[in-house]
C-alpha cells in the first residue's frame, strides 16, 4: 500500500492510490487535554520524555489580550524531563487544519514530532505500551508571544488577572490541574501544582469564587478505552480512575 503521509501544513493529502485517509496521533499537554475541540478516534493518557511543561508562553488570543497577555503551557527541553498528558488519534485533515489555526496562527506554536509512551497497553487495539510518534505543538523562544522564565509568583499573578476570548486564564490552569489529578493521579508536575496553589491563593485573596472563573464545564473525554470512539466534539464522559497510583518517573 502506498505510504500514507499526513500533511501537517494542511495541503490535503491522502494515499495516492488507496484513497485511505491518513491517521496521526497528537500529543496534548495544555488546553488540548481538556478541550481538544476536534473529532478524534481514540484518546489515551501517557507521557513524553525529554521535556518539562512550563507556563512560559504568552497568549493574547485565547486567555489574554495585547494589553494583558495571559500565560499558557509549552514544553521546554530537559533530558531528565517527563511530561504527562494525553494523545488523540485523528484521521484526515480536519483536526490538523483546525489546530493549525488555533495553535500556530493564533497561539504562536509550531509543530514537531515526539515519541509518546502510552500509560496503558491494550493488546487487541494494537496499543502495545511501546512508544510511538506523535505530533506536538510547542511554543519556542522564537515566537512573538514568548515570555520565558519568570518568578512563579509573577506567572501566577498574570494568570489570576488575565482573561481573553476563550475565557479566564485561571480556567486554563485549573482545568489542566483537574485533568492531571483525575486522569493521572500521582503523576508529578511541581511547576503546574505549585502554580495552581499560588493562583488559588491570589483568587481567594481577591474574594473571588474560583468557580466563577471556570466558564462552562467542558464535556469530559473517554480516555484509555482503547476503542475506536470516533467522538464528535460533544465527547461522552466516563469516569476513569486509574487502577493504581502513578509513580513519578524519575528516569
Ligand atoms: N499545545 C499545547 C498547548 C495548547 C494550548 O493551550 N493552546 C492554547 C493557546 S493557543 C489554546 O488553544 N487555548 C484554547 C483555550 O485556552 O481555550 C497542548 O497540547 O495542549
Amino acid at each position: 500500500m502506498a505510504a500514507v503521509q499526513v500533511d501537517i501544513n494542511n495541503n490535503n493529502s491522502r494515499s495516492s492510490d488507496s484513497g485511505v485517509e491518513a491517521s496521526v496521533w497528537i500529543f496534548g499537554y495544555g488546553s488540548l487535554c481538556w478541550y481538544p475541540g476536534f473529532e478524534y478516534d481514540k484518546c489515551i493518557t501517557g507521557y513524553i520524555r525529554g521535556y518539562v511543561r512550563r507556563f512560559w508562553q504568552g497568549n493574547t488570543t485565547h486567555r489574554g489580550t495585547l494589553e494583558k497577555p495571559g500565560r499558557v503551557a509549552t514544553l521546554i527541553e530537559d533530558k531528565e524531563g517527563i511530561t504527562w498528558g494525553c494523545a488523540f488519534k485523528v484521521t484526515g485533515q480536519l483536526a490538523l487544519d483546525y489546530l493549525k489555526q488555533r495553535e500556530c496562527t493564533l497561539g504562536g506554536y509550531q509543530t514537531d514530532y515526539i515519541r509518546f509512551y502510552p500509560r496503558k497497553a491494550s493488546e487487541w487495539s494494537g496499543i502495545s505500551g511501546q512508544a510511538f510518534p506523535a505530533l506536538v505543538y510547542i511554543a519556542t523562544p522564537k515566537n512573538d508571544l514568548w515570555i520565558g522564565e519568570e518568578p512563579l509568583v509573577e506567572t501566577a499573578r498574570q494568570i489570576a488577572e488575565c482573561q481573553g476570548p476563550s475565557g479566564h486564564n485561571v480556567e486554563y490552569l485549573i482545568r489542566l490541574a483537574i485533568f492531571m489529578r483525575e486522569e493521572l493521579p500521582g503523576a508529578c508536575d511541581e511547576h503546574l501544582f505549585e502554580l495552581e496553589g499560588l493562583v488559588r491563593r491570589f483568587v481567594a485573596e481577591a474574594n473571588v469564587a474560583i468557580t466563577s472563573l471556570l466558564g462552562n464545564a467542558p464535556r469530559r473525554i473517554r480516555r484509555d478505552s482503547h476503542e475506536e470512539v470516533r467522538r464528535h466534539v460533544s465527547f461522552e464522559f466516563t469516569a476513569r480512575v486509574p487502577e493504581k497510583k502513578l509513580r513519578c518517573l524519575h528516569i
